[in-house]
């Protein structure tokens, strides 16, 4: 099989000039196929608060111009391991959210029969279901690393099932997670009540707060999350609220108290010898957003997230 096809290169083209794929990889269409894709889901129609996570994808591609090829935090050069490839965005319906939900499930069943493993681009928290859906047909119950700001096992909002506050409690109620490792991590903020911790830990969810991160550092957290995960296939949603407002001021729902970039990014290169399926960043606003600063913050997350897919070729 021929190498990979790379990123456009920086000293050649820079990197500021053309349309922005993420990395400046191929898209898909430029390539036989991709191991990997990164794909784009411009929806925001499940919101609670503040609009605008439709935006997220095109913005954390134009952030992402600046992502090197080689990884030092893992040792690899992700892009030369598998061919990876910007599969674009997935045209959801802004108007109904059920619509929205069954499309993004039939576009991740198409990547997932075709081997292609993704790190999705949100778009809020909603589409995290429909994912997991596809994910579950195709290896059964999965393991999951939810960072995240917000526990999002809330039941509905407004009558609403399918919102972003929603995601996991119904991925609970339709047997979708592996609920001996599933967990919560960078959790803080007020609640509606106790009850929701309640129904939370009734769920099976384990919650690692954004104090305990703090408390017990990088090292100690990661050994224990890993210990839990053991070699299950494992699903990483990254909410970028899980990080501080200061390092993510760009999203819909921020809370004070948050994780930093170097934490987040340092727990995910800490996964490369998890069993990793597939991978989201969502909530990422950039209408909230100063100097590129979430989106940045994003694009390494996504970077990360590829790169540890990029080891583990086994899947
Ligand atoms: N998934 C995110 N970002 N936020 C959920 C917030 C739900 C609420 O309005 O209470
Ligand atoms: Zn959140
Ligand atoms: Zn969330």
């Amino acid at each position: 099989m021929s190498a990979p096809i790379g990123p456009t290169d920086s000293s050649r083209v820079p990197r500021f000039a053309g349309p922005a794929t993420f990395a400046r990889l191929p898209r898909l269409d430029q390539v036989d196929h991709a191991g990997i894709a990164v794909v784009g889901v411009p929806f925001d129609t499940g919101v609670s608060y503040r609009p605008g996570a439709r935006f997220g994808p095109s913005s954390i591609r134009e952030a992402s111009r600046l992502l090197r090829p080689y990884n030092p935090g893992l040792d690899v050069s992700p892009f030369a391991e598998v061919q990876v490839a910007d599969g674009g965005d997935i045209a959801v319906n802004p108007f109904s959210i059920g619509d929205a939900v069954e499309t993004i499930q039939e576009a991740a069943t198409g990547f997932a029969r075709a081997g292609t493993r993704l790190v999705t681009l949100g778009g809020d928290h909603t589409i995290a279901l429909p994912l997991l859906r596809a994910l579950h047909a195709q290896h059964g119950p999965i393991a999951m690393l939810h960072f995240d700001a917000h526990l999002d096992t809330w039941d509905t909002y407004f009558g609403e099932p399918y919102t972003h506050g929603t995601p996991f409690r119904r991925a609970v109620e339709e047997g979708i997670l592996d609920t001996e490792a599933i967990s919560h991590v960078g959790t803080r903020g007020p609640l509606y009540g106790k009850k929701d911790l309640e129904d939370d830990r009734r769920f099976g969810f384990g919650i690692v707060t954004s104090a305990d991160v703090m408390r017990k550092g990088v090292d100690e957290i990661t050994d224990a999350l890993r210990q839990r995960i053991g070699n299950r296939p494992l699903y990483v949603s990254v909410d970028i609220d899980v990080l501080d407002p200061a390092h993510a001021p760009g999203t819909g729902t921020p809370e004070a108290g948050g994780l930093t970039s170097r934490e987040l990014l340092e727990i995910l290169r800490g996964l490369s010898s998890c069993n990793l399926v597939g991978a989201d960043v969502v909530e990422v606003a950039p209408a909230y957003d100063h100097a590129q600063i979430t989106a940045t913050a994003a694009s390494h997350v996504a970077y990360d997230l590829v790169s540890v897919l990029a080891l583990n070729k086994g899947a």
